[in-house]
Parts: C-alpha cells; sequence; structure tokens
C-alpha cells in the first residue's frame, strides 16, 4: 500500500525514507520549486543534508498524486497544520490522517489531533510522535516511536503499514497523552537548553527534566489523559532525548538564550508557540506551572536566564 507524506522537512523526508524500504512512498510539498531540486538531485540538501533518497520514494507538488494514498501523514510545524488540512480537506476527508507535529495550536490551546477533528472530521485520526531526530530515522538508526489512535483497530494497522526495519513502533489509544507529551517535552528542552548555555550545571538541568516533568503530568491530568502515558515514549522518552541533546532544536534555542546569543528565527522551533499556549492553558485551568511561565518570559525577552532561576529557586518550599 502506497503511503503519503505531506511536508518535506526533515522528519517527513526521514519517515519516507525509512517508510521507502517497505513499499512506495510519495512525499508532498507545496513548493514546486523545492520538489523540483528534490527529483533533479535525490536528496532533500536544505532539511536533511547528506541523504541520498531511495528509489521507492517519489516526490510531488501535486495534491491528487499525494491523495492516492489512502493513510497520509503530516510532518508540517503544528502552528500550519490547521491551514495546510483546510486547504485540502476536499482531498483528505476519507483517508486516514496521521499527525507527525508536536505542539499546541496557539489561538486553539488544542492539539494536533483535535485540530485534524475539526478540520476534517470525517477522516480517521491518529498521531505518531515519540523521541526521534530525524538523522538517525534516515541513517536507519533504531527508533522507537508512540502510534496513538483512539480508534484500537485503525491503530493496529496503522502500527503494521508504519513499523519498518529500523522504526518500532508501540501503540497507544490515548491521543491526548500522546499528544501533550510530545508538546510539552519542546518547553522543558527550551528550560533545559538555557540552563546548559548559562552553565548552571547539569544538576540545575536533572531538575528542571523532572519539575517539568512534574509540569506534563498535571496538564496531561487537567486535560484527561491517561497519566501512565506521560511515562512512555511520547511523554519522557522524548523529554529524554530533547532535553539531552545539541541534535534538538528546542535545545539549541534554549543554549543560545541562555549564552546571550541570536538565533536563526528560520529554524522550526515548536517549544516558542507552545510554550505560550500552554501558559494560556495553564491561567485557565489554574495550574501551577513555573517552568512553562519562565520559558515563556524567556522567549519573549521579559527575564533573564539568571533572573528565571533565581525565581524558580525562591518559590515556597513544598512536597515533591
Ligand atoms: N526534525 C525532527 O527530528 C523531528 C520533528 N518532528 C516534528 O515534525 C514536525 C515538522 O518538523 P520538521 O520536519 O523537523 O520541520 P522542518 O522545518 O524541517 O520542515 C517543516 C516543513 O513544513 C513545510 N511547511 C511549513 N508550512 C507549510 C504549509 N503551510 N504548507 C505546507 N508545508 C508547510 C516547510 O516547507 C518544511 O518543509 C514538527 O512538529 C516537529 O516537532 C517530530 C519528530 C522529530
Ligand atoms: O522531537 C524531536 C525529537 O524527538 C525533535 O526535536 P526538535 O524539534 O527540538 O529538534
Amino acid at each position: 500500500m502506497s503511503i503519503t507524506v505531506m511536508g518535506a522537512g526533515a522528519f517527513g523526508t526521514a519517515v519516507a525514507v525509512s517508510l521507502a524500504s517497505k513499499g512506495p512512498v510519495t512525499v508532498w510539498a507545496r513548493s514546486s520549486q523545492q520538489i523540483s531540486k528534490i527529483k533533479e538531485t535525490r536528496r532533500n540538501e536544505d532539511r536533511l543534508p547528506g541523504v541520498v533518497l531511495p528509489d521507492a520514494l517519489t516526490a510531488t507538488a501535486e495534491m491528487d498524486d499525494a491523495a492516492r494514498s489512502r493513510i497520509i501523514l503530516l510532518a508540517v510545524p503544528m502552528q500550519t497544520l490547521r491551514h495546510v488540512l483546510q486547504t485540502y480537506s476536499a482531498a483528505l476527508h476519507d483517508k486516514i490522517l496521521v499527525a507527525c507535529c508536536k505542539g499546541i495550536e496557539l489561538e486553539t490551546g488544542l492539539g494536533p489531533v483535535a485540530v485534524m477533528q475539526q478540520t476534517v472530521p470525517d477522516a480517521q485520526h491518529a498521531l505518531l510522535t515519540g523521541p526521534s531526530f530525524a538523522h538517525d530515522i534516515a541513517r536507519g538508526l533504531p527508533t522507537a516511536l508512540t502510534l496513538a489512535c483512539s480508534d484500537a483497530d485503525c491503530g493496529e494497522e496503522l502500527q503494521r503499514e508504519l513499523t519498518t526495519a529500523n522504526l518500532r513502533l508501540y501503540r497507544s489509544t490515548d491521543t491526548v497523552g500522546a499528544e501533550l507529551g510530545g508538546a510539552l517535552k519542546n518547553v522543558v528542552a527550551i528550560a533545559c537548553g538555557t540552563a546548559m548555555g548559562a552553565k548552571m550545571g547539569e544538576s540545575a538541568r536533572a531538575a528542571l527534566m523532572t519539575r517539568g516533568y512534574a509540569e506534563m503530568q498535571r496538564v496531561a491530568v487537567a486535560r484527561g489523559a491517561e497519566p501512565e502515558t506521560m511515562a512512555g515514549l511520547s511523554g519522557f522518552g522524548d523529554l529524554a532525548l530533547t532535553c539531552t541533546s545539541e541534535q534538538s532544536r528546542n535545545y539549541r534555542l534554549g543554549l543560545s538564550l541562555g549564552r546571550g546569543e541570536e538565533f536563526d528565527p528560520a529554524v522550526t522551533v515548536e517549544g516558542v508557540a507552545t510554550a505560550r499556549a500552554v501558559q494560556a492553558l495553564a491561567t485557565e485551568l489554574r495550574l501551577d506551572m513555573p517552568i512553562t511561565t519562565c520559558v515563556t518570559a524567556l522567549v519573549d525577552r521579559r527575564l533573564t536566564p539568571q533572573e528565571a532561576m533565581t525565581h524558580l529557586l525562591a518559590r515556597p518550599l513544598k512536597e515533591e
């Protein structure tokens, strides 16, 4: 069965490379210039440098080609997902849609599954998330991810179809927990990068990871997720990866903030909008989210890293 990936960024291209080991894959991008370049060079040098694309991978800018597959992965940044789905909803209404985005929509506070449900209600909706850098997947390195789908049968089908020799998928029906884990770990990664960039030490990073995880659980429980989902690949697993590796763009943005350096605004950093969205949610749900609050203030340049840490350390003492 052919599979389509919409979004020829780092992640979409990497997953398509892995899926192409099993059968035909179509990668769709809105830019025909980008597609021509990919066809010519058999590489996506701008987004996934150094990776030769396999023959089973076809690139297209035509939605008619993309819509031939029944399973469609959406590998675009979270803040663009609604626009993409609205634009192509007619072609997508009878498909199985699998969002790969990690974030919360700023205007609505919704995750990718809810956005798919609102924009293409007749489709089936799932989420692919978990600890995985695009380059690792594309190089064939071993990776384990969560495939979350509230419909158990559809989830099983997707698990079979999307598992490859280097991509092992675990199934879950808790889409709310899976999408919150993937979104919120990015906020904590910015905090950890900031602490490391400001030379606050690895102990500070461990504290931020652990207390950040407590914030992730607080939101998850308030949103009706299963608490154990946070302990899985989509939560703890991705938190561990993203908070400790310079391959992560969220972590690298944090490093820049900590060092007082500029960061390329063209790079996709999902945690910035998500921190603001989660901050709004926390206020609405009356949740105590001090790390998220500090990250929002850091990215808005309302606090320096030192002021943020002083603020966190000076909070009233409490039970763990
Ligand atoms: N890069 C990675 O290692 C991983 C990324 N992800 C997630 O995948 C999602 C995409 O990230 P990347 O591929 O890394 O980002 P990227 O910045 O490499 O690529 C994003 C792609 O989306 C396209 N795009 C943006 N707006 C669009 C629109 N309105 N219509 C059509 N296409 C549009 C861009 O042209 C670009 O090709 C993010 O939510 C990210 O958190 C998940 C796991 C790993
Ligand atoms: O989600 C990722 C790894 O699982 C990629 O992280 P970044 O978006 O921070 O690069």
